[in-house]
């Protein structure tokens, strides 16, 4: 059915990053209506996700200002342009910021999740068509980020990012699917493939990081080793899987010794879920973790020679569109956990609240509430 702002430029609430490092603005934004290939999203629930910081405080090459962010959220399709078939008005959907066309090089070749149709334009900040963002405020343009820009009460994206979802599903819980969850289960299950008696170490106890010992527990590790700085992430790793807690704060030798000594020679699977680059080359085997630009890793080829390998994910493999109502219904059958992650709730005019709060130990995940 078609809704009554069909065709027309929206009015709404966004919080938009005008400079790096400095607060969100809260205020009106001009919402134009989707082109030929496009989708307005109504956002109702969004999470903040390391990455979101990330960006925001200037260390992303890819990182465009003034920009709408936000990448894990869900809402309901207002209006489709033309030529858009597989989503329609009223449709429960999580926006993806990695892309599934099902039909280019990249996704036909077995071998990724990426796909390369819109990526060209979602990594500068515009749509396709016509290179130009949809988002204004006063005729100024506001760039989009990672094609999904959910700090907005309404968004417009390809309709390659859009995954439509079991409508009964609670959207403030699994906008969480759209990243974090997603990519530390994934990273496991697809992109590491961790065999069942696995020796595992998880470096970083956020949301990635648990998720990662959730998808672990499940895939059968005999041992999940979480490694934090943090001291209050240890009680409630346990939860999700955690056997044994390791704090590099407290121990003077190098933390690859102190597991090296903890496990008998060193583990099956390491995964970096912080974004620091000398843990990745502590965990070599594997990265999850999104690095400061400029910033490389380095090792002894040794490492390498002797049969460590070293692999990043993005999105944990998951291809997108087919595989994230696959991940709702394992939430609805509660197969996953997801609620589990969300330690606040707050409104959308509290962003820059939760945006400190993503630096306080007892946060993994804060949903803000969009406020229509
Ligand atoms: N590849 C992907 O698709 C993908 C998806 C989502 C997030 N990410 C990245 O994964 C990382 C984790 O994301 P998150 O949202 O879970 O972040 P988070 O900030 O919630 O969690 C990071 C954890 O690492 C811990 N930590 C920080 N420095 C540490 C150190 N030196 N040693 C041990 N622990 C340390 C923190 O205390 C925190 O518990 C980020 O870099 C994020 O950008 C990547
Ligand atoms: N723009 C950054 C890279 C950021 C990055 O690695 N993004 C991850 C998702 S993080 C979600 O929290 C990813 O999937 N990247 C693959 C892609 O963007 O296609 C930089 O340039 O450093
Ligand atoms: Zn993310
Ligand atoms: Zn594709």
């Amino acid at each position: 059915m078609a809704s009554s702002t069909q065709g027309q430029v929206i009015t709404c609430k966004a919080a938009v990053a005008y400079e790096a490092n400095k607060p969100l603005v809260v205020e009106d934004v001009q919402v134009a209506p989707p082109q030929a290939g496009e989708v307005r999203i109504k956002i109702l629930s969004t999470a903040l996700c390391h990455t979101d910081y990330y960006t925001w405080s200037g260390k992303d090459p890819e990182g465009l200002f003034p920009c709408i962010l936000g990448h894990e959220a869900a809402g309901i399709v207002e209006s489709v342009g033309e030529g858009v078939t597989d989503v329609q008005p009223g449709d429960h959907v999580i926006p993806c910021y990695q892309a599934e066309c099902k039909n280019c090089k990249m996704c036909n070749s077995g071998k990724t999740n990426l796909c390369g149709k819109v990526r060209g334009a979602t990594g500068v900040g515009v749509m396709m068509s016509d290179r130009k963002s949809r988002f204004s405020v006063n005729g100024k343009p506001i760039y989009h980020f990672m094609g999904t820009s959910t700090f907005s009460q309404y968004t417009v994206v390809h309709d390659v990012s859009v995954a439509k979802i079991n409508p009964q599903a609670p959207l403030d819980k699994v906008c969480l699917l759209g990243c974090g969850v997603s990519t530390g289960l994934g990273a496991v299950w697809n992109t590491a493939k961790v065999e069942a008696g696995s020796v595992v170490a998880v470096f970083g106890l956020g949301t990635v990081g648990l998720a990662v010992a959730e998808g672990a527990k499940s895939a059968g590790a005999s041992r999940i080793i979480g490694i934090d700085i943090d001291a209050k992430k240890f009680d409630v790793a346990k939860n999700f899987g955690v056997t044994e807690f390791v704090n590099p704060k407290d121990h003077d030798k190098p933390i690859q010794q102190v597991l090296v000594d903890l496990t008998d020679g060193g583990v099956d699977y390491s995964f970096e879920c912080i974004g620091n680059v000398s843990i990745m080359r502590a965990a070599l085997e594997f990265v999850v973790g999104v690095a400061a630009s400029g910033q490389e890793i380095a090792t002894r080829p040794f490492q390498l020679v002797t049969g460590r390998v070293w692999k990043g994910t993005a999105f944990g493999g998951f291809k997108s569109r087919s595989q994230v109502p696959w991940l709702v219904e394992k939430y609805m059958n509660k197969e996953i956990k997801v609620d589990e992650y969300i330690t606040h709730n707050m409104n959308l005019t509290d962003i820059n609240k939760a945006f400190d709060l993503l630096h306080e130990g007892g946060c993994l995940r804060c949903v803000l509430a969009m406020e229509h």
